[in-house]
């Protein structure tokens, strides 16, 4: 492993992965192989996720043409060196940031979107100019087969190594524990990470709202995938008076959706193993289930389900859920859900349901989290001019089109200064005097004193004059 690490290293160090002309044709690659091979990889996500192809196509890869395309319209603009404002001291020199490559990086994927939770990532560190090893999730093993299978015959060799080793950033997607060991490891060599983590993303919802519509964007974005995505709603807050209409207007949605016989339904997905699937089954003990509940084992099939009364001091309330499971826990008003909210940890996303924008902007004025969406769920996640990361215990670091790029180089400041003009630089040499000092607090500070300012003035006209005088003479 450690030799292929160096391999890769070696690879980046000649300079082959550096230029916007590799890069770009890295990104056209990788989208060929995405049009070409599109059944393959649609094949196997579902595969592992129970998912219909239009929900592979409509959830993973659009997202990831999507993104290659944006790549591609903007890293030439994005690659180019951008002049910074000057000061006193380098006026006439040249200054700029040059983004630049950090060099040999780590991808470690996630297995509820194997495709585009690998492949994102991957496009940002291309078109920054890494050279890449890509990790996808083991539990979403036909993907991770058809990753290994495919990006070799589309991308350059040294940009698809699976290992871990010493790298320059580690771009992690999991769970936090996970998180903490990854970091742990990066630790020891200064590397730094992104870490794409979890949590219990919450969504209030206000009286002041249309509960059909809200119910039904609840519905889409929490069932998406049987409950197994990052950004889901993970249970709701309201006041105890609307827990009856919204629990009859999901259930209605949930017939909309995925028909009277859900097992039947293309649409709906099955949970990836037996340890998730027991996993969520024990947070049901004990709870009041509104509707659902309904289980099979053998396809690991747990139907949307939605709990009301929830006691916040019980285990479904205590870890994320990341299955088909709404617990409902009725809040007075929205100060107790800000408290609420802010009394655990921060969530990956928050979500907000008002006709009333100043209740919304209050909520995200007064809570922290990821991201926010006011009056819909997951939206977010698709403007790539967001980024797109969560804060304390839900994450750090973002990605997603501009920002990815920046999360995989380093912004390089350049000053570029003459050898000549030396005697401008006698300020700042030894031995030092008050008088330097004052000059300093002259140009730096500008703590202007009369007495420079008519110096200045003075030194200033005398340029001007012989400036005039010469002018004259020729
Ligand atoms: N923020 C995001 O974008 C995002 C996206 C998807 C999932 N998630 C979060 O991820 C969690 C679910 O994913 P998961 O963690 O079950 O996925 P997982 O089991 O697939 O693990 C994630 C990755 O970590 C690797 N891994 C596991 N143990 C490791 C170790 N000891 N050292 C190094 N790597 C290790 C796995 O092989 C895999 O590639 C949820 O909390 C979810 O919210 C976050
Ligand atoms: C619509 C795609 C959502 C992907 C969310 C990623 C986190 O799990």
């Amino acid at each position: 492993m450690e030799l292929e690490v160096r391999r890769v290293r070696q690879a980046f160090l000649s300079g082959r992965s550096r230029p916007l002309r590799f890069r770009l044709q890295q990104l056209e690659a990788l989208r060929r192989m995405v049009q070409e091979r599109e059944k393959d990889i649609l094949t196997a996500i579902a595969a592992d996720l129970c998912k219909s192809e239009f929900n592979v196509y409509s959830q993973e890869v659009i997202t990831v043409l999507g993104e290659i395309d944006f790549m591609l319209e903007n890293l030439p603009e994005w690659v180019t060196a951008k002049p910074v404002k000057k000061n006193v001291l380098t006026m006439l020199d040249e200054a700029y940031i040059q983004p630049q490559p950090l060099g040999v990086v780590l991808i470690i994927g996630a297995w509820n979107y194997p495709f585009v939770l690998t492949i994102q990532p991957l496009i940002g560190a291309i078109a920054a100019g890494n050279a890449v090893i890509i990790k996808p999730s083991e539990l979403s093993e036909n993907t991770a087969k058809i990753l290994a299978k495919l990006l070799p015959q589309y991308l350059d060799q040294e940009t698809t190594e699976l290992l871990k080793q010493r790298f320059d950033h580690i771009f992690y997607t999991g769970n936090t524990a996970v998180g903490k060991i990854v970091m742990e490891a990066a630790a020891k060599h200064l590397t730094p990470v992104t870490l794409e983590l979890g949590g219990k993303s919450p969504c209030y919802i206000d009286k002041d709202c249309d509960l059909d519509i809200v119910c039904r964007r609840i519905t889409w974005g929490k069932y998406m995938n049987c409950g197994q995505t990052c950004i889901a709603p993970d249970y709701i807050l309201c006041e105890a008076s609307l827990q009856n209409q919204i629990v009859w207007k999901i259930k209605e949605t949930v017939k909309e959706f995925y028909g009277e016989n859900i097992k039947e339904s293309p649409d709906y997905e099955r949970i990836i193993n037996l340890r998730h699937f027991k996993r969520i089954l024990s947070l049901l003990e004990g709870q009041k289930i509104a509707f659902g509940g309904e289980t099979d084992e053998a396809t690991r099939y747990i139907a949307p389900t939605v709990l009301t009364d929830v006691d916040p001091k019980t285990k479904v309330m205590q870890e994320e859920i990341f299955g088909p499971i709404l617990p409902i826990v009725p809040v007075k008003n929205v100060d107790e859900a800000i408290n609420f909210i802010n009394e655990r940890e921060k969530p990956l996303a928050l979500y907000v349901f008002s006709h009333n924008h100043k209740l919304i902007k209050r909520m995200i004025d007064e809570t922290s989290s990821g991201g926010v969406t006011g009056n819909d769920v997951i939206m977010h996640f698709t403007l790539n001019s967001f980024p797109f990361g969560g804060v304390g215990s839900s994450g750090m670091g973002a990605y997603h089109g501009k920002h990815s790029f920046d999360t995989f180089s380093h912004q390089r400041p350049c000053l570029l200064k003459s050898l000549k003009r030396e005697g401008a630089n006698k300020l700042r040499y030894p031995p030092n005097s008050q008088s330097k000092v004052d000059w300093g607090k002259f140009f730096l500070l500008k703590r202007f004193n009369k007495e420079k300012l008519g110096l200045l003035l003075l030194t200033f006209l005398g340029i001007v004059a012989a400036v005039l005088v010469k002018a004259e003479y020729y």
